[in-house]
């Protein structure tokens, strides 16, 4: 049975989730914040679940011996390695929409708390020291927010502040004219949106680009008393260049969930007149939270029980519904991958797959990464389909992939060339109505074979006495034939032999079998079946 750790603080339901579907799972929400605790532990696990307080670093990757898939309970990945995750072929889901309009709603209330001084307010007034003059604040009615990074969180601020009768300019540049139109938000250049908002809004992941997005330079091109909202992530502002803006009244005031170091203890921005901080809340509804902890769950579960995968940052998805359908082309591309990457000896330079058929219209990405990993397994064996296609573009391998849904001979069919610096080797399978695959073609000689776990693989010069000398052989070697599988070019010509055998075939007994007469090439080949 698979086993989840949850590292963080994910609502329990997220315990019960995976306990339906099948899942064992520990619930350790502070273990995550131990570093050298998870690092100790995380080999027992085949996933692990968390918030953003979890850091899965490289160290944390390296260890993860059995790890198959890191699920974020959010939308943010800047705490795990996606890269090392995925050269360790380990899945990395989030779930992208489950806290999207609880932390809107916390941009929104940020942008009323500094707008009219609440939080200071309600400490004053708290305090008995009645300070009505104090806190005058700006009506945000007929005010231009500005909103940087337009994409689910900012294009649901936007819509609240159209609500609240504010004009919204937006800069993103991914964010179609269409998209703005339904969002009721003109589209603006960056610079243009920093000389007409009275109040600024962040809402983009933090990328090269996006780091300092607000800079001291970007602060002064800014309308005197603007206002500048992050509840996306710290990073986005130069928090030194807006403590020095604050002070000089250039900007009005700040109200920041997210800071550059988090857990932030202490902060330039602390205490400064106007500034109102929460410690990383955007997401913190009761509401979102069951949202993400159900969904995080149950997209692990599924990935761990039955293979389908959904909103993985590093793997083309595959639903509940697919998965089944999936399975035999997916256990096909295994086996041509295999069989190619077993038999190849020099450089690889390029793979060839072409799906004709039924099998063209499935999802052809997921199968393409289970070719590759096939591939290249005999020369890296931790690759699976998550790391394979990373892997072979650092090794400057292309990939060619093409797609015919026309029927040929086969009602589906799946065709593997590799390019190697010496010469081009092709194989195609298929899979029939009993739903197993079967290798129809080898070097474009036609024949029909199951695989086995031993296989044996003989290219000959198609000559009479052959068979009885290759029987002989495996005979008086103890080897049982299983399944015999020829084909030919033609009489005379180069032929290919399949065979399956109980049990592994020795180097020795391949070098009896290269010895025998018209015997161009032996190979014993492995298969997971
Ligand atoms: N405070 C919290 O608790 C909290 C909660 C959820 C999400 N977040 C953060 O909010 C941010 C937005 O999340 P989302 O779900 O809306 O993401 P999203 O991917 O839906 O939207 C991000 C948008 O930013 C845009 N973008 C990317 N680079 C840009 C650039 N250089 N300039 C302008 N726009 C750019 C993208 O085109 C996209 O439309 C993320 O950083 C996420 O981690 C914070
Ligand atoms: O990216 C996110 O989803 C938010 O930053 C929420 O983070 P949290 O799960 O730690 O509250």
């Amino acid at each position: 049975m698979a086993k989840v750790l949850i590292s963080d603080k994910l609502s329990p339901t997220a315990v019960q989730v995976f306990k339906d579907k099948g899942v064992e799972v520990d619930y350790l929400p502070d273990l995550g914040k131990d570093k050298d605790k998870l690092i100790e532990v995380i080999g027992q696990y085949d996933g692990l679940a968390i918030r953003s307080a979890t850091k899965a670093t490289e160290k944390v990757i390296a260890a993860a011996d059995n790890l198959k898939v890191i699920g974020r309970a959010g939308i943010g990945v800047d705490n795990v390695d996606i890269e090392k995750a995925t050269q360790r072929g380990i899945i990395v889901m989030n779930t992208p929409f489950g806290n999207s309009i609880t932390t809107a709603e916390h941009a929104i209330a940020m942008m009323f708390a500094v707008a009219r001084q609440i939080p200071a307010a309600d400490a004053s007034t708290q305090a008995g020291k009645w300070e009505k003059s104090k806190f005058m604040g700006v009506e945000i009615t007929s005010k231009t927010l500005g909103i940087i990074g337009c994409g689910n969180i900012g294009g649901i601020v936007a819509t609240r502040a159209v609500g609240l009768k504010m004009k919204v300019i937006a800069f993103d540049p991914f964010l179609s004219p269409e998209r703005a139109v339904e969002l009721g938000v003109e589209k603006v250049e960056l610079a243009d949106l920093f000389k007409r908002a009275d109040f600024i809004s962040l809402h983009t992941p933090l990328t090269d680009k996006t780091r300092n997005i607000v800079s001291a330079d970007a602060i002064a091109t800014m309308k005197d008393g603007v206002r500048i909202i992050n509840c996306a992530r710290g990073g986005l502002v130069d928090e030194d260049a807006l403590a020095e803006a604050i002070k000089s009244g250039k900007v009005a005031g700040a109200a920041f969930d997210v800071f550059t170091n988090e857990p932030a203890k202490e902060n330039v921005l602390f205490g400064l007149p106007n500034v109102v901080c929460t410690p990383h809340l955007g997401a913190s509804t009761s509401e979102a939270q069951e949202n993400v902890a159900i969904q995080v769950a149950e997209q692990m579960a599924d990935y761990l029980v039955n293979g389908a995968v959904s909103n993985a940052l590093n793997m083309p998805s595959i639903t509940a519904e697919e998965a089944p359908r999936l399975t035999p082309f997916v256990k096909l591309s295994d086996q041509l991958g295999s069989f190619a990457g077993q038999l190849t000896e020099s450089g690889l330079k390029g793979i060839r797959i072409e799906y004709e058929g039924d099998v063209a219209e499935m999802n052809t990405r997921a199968l393409t990464s289970v070719v590759l990993a096939g591939v290249l397994k005999p020369l890296l064996q931790t690759v699976n389909m998550v790391s394979a296609p990373a892997m072979a573009k650092e090794r400057g391998i292309t990939i060619e992939e093409t797609r015919r849904e026309q029927q040929g001979n086969y009602e589906n069919y799946i065709r593997l060339t590799l390019v190697t610096e010496r010469q081009e080797r092709s194989v195609a399978g298929t899979v029939f109505g009993d739903a197993k695959p079967r290798i129809i073609q080898i070097k474009g000689i036609n024949m029909e074979a199951e695989l086995g776990e031993n296989m044996l693989y003989i290219t000959n010069k198609d000559k009479p006495g052959f068979i009885g000398r290759l029987g002989t052989l495996l005979g008086t070697s103890e080897l049982n034939i299983a399944t015999f599988n020829l084909g030919r070019k033609q009489a005379g010509d180069d032929a290919i032999a399949l065979i399956e055998i109980d049990g592994s075939i020795s180097d020795a007994v391949i070098a009896e079998i290269e010895a025998l007469e018209g015997v161009v090439q032996a190979k014993a080949l492995k298969f997971s079946v």
